[in-house]
């Protein structure tokens, strides 16, 4: 089995971070690569905070938190993840972004090295295409908060060889977390299953059967959901809600997968969840 000593992740956003986050606590050396050091920079401090806040909880102790943050080293190049073991991607949620960084990585890292790729929706099979090693690309989908949430879906392209995904397996254990293995298809398990949710309890609402705040009840008290719906789908991004309802439309076909109308015009109005401080519910900024 290989073993994996050192670990590429491209892209320092939200999911970036986190999943260095999770590898450097995990006795990993980390080489993350962003397009813009102020991105690097912003994902450093994230991981010191986060890191701080599992020491303050007693998680982690200071020595731990200190050993993680020394194995993570940034780079503005992916020159840098050549003698990475396994390179995971997390950039930007476009098909276009991510096949032009397999490609530049396929010719990069040396011919056995493993890529993931932490898409939401993005077939891998496709991802898989632009390179010359489709065996040894996977789907490792982690979810938001990564140091918080338990779950990782490792999807199968239909190249991808029993050998990568056992690797992809054991270092999700490695990292903590507890591995589902999933076929590739659009929206993978989760959100095949969640985005239908979140767009019909929009419909809900369109249509007047009921307010944001009365389905989100029904969820958290009827359904023992940690949160509802809508409180979900702004904390995930109305916008994004929409484009994987999109994905999942263009895959799987049926009028059951259109968007619903509400969530579109919010999305086209800004109203794109927290992150524009308004959506379902409004955010002080
Ligand atoms: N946010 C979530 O809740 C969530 C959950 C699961 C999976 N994902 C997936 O994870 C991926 C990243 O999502 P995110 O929310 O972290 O996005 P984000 O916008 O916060 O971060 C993406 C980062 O990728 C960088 N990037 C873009 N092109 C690059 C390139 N060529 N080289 C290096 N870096 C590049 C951007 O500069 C940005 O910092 C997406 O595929 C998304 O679908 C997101």
């Amino acid at each position: 089995m290989l073993e994996i000593k050192r670990v590429g992740v491209v892209g320092a956003g939200t999911m970036g971070n986190g999943i260095a986050h999770v590898c450097a606590r995990a006795g990993l050396d980390v080489v993350l690569c962003d397009v813009q050091q102020g991105f690097l920079d912003r994902a450093v401090a994230a991981i010191e905070k986060n890191l701080a806040r599992e020491v303050a909880k007693g998680k982690l102790t200071a020595q731990q938190s200190d050993e993680a943050k020394a194995k993570i080293a940034t780079s503005l190049t992916m020159n840098a993840l050549g003698d990475c073991d396994l390179v995971i991607e997390a950039a930007t949620e476009k098909f276009a972004v991510k096949a032009e960084i397999f490609r530049d990585l396929d010719r990069i890292l040396m011919p056995g090295t493993i890529l993931a790729t932490n898409t939401s929706s993005i077939s891998i099979t496709k991802i898989a295409a632009e390179t010359e090693r489709a065996e040894r690309v996977i789907g490792m989908h982690f979810f938001n908060p990564v140091p918080v949430m338990q779950l990782v879906e490792v999807i199968r392209g239909l190249a991808t060889s029993q050998y990568t995904f056992a690797a992809v397996e054991a270092l999700a254990v490695r990292l903590g977390k507890a591995p589902v293995e999933v076929n590739d298809a659009a929206g993978f398990v989760s959100n095949r299953v969640l985005m239908p949710l979140i767009n019909e309890a929009a419909y809900a609402v369109m249509e007047g059967v009921a307010t944001a705040e009365a389905v989100d009840k029904v969820f958290v008290l009827g359904m023992a959901h940690p949160m509802g719906p809508l409180t979900l789908a702004d904390f995930i991004g109305l916008d994004v809600c929409v484009d994987i309802m999109r994905v999942l439309a263009e895959g799987l076909g049926g009028p059951k997968y259109n968007p619903c109308p509400l969530l579109v015009r919010m999305v086209d109005a800004g109203w794109l969840g927290r992150k524009s401080g308004r959506g379902f519910y409004t955010y002080p900024q």
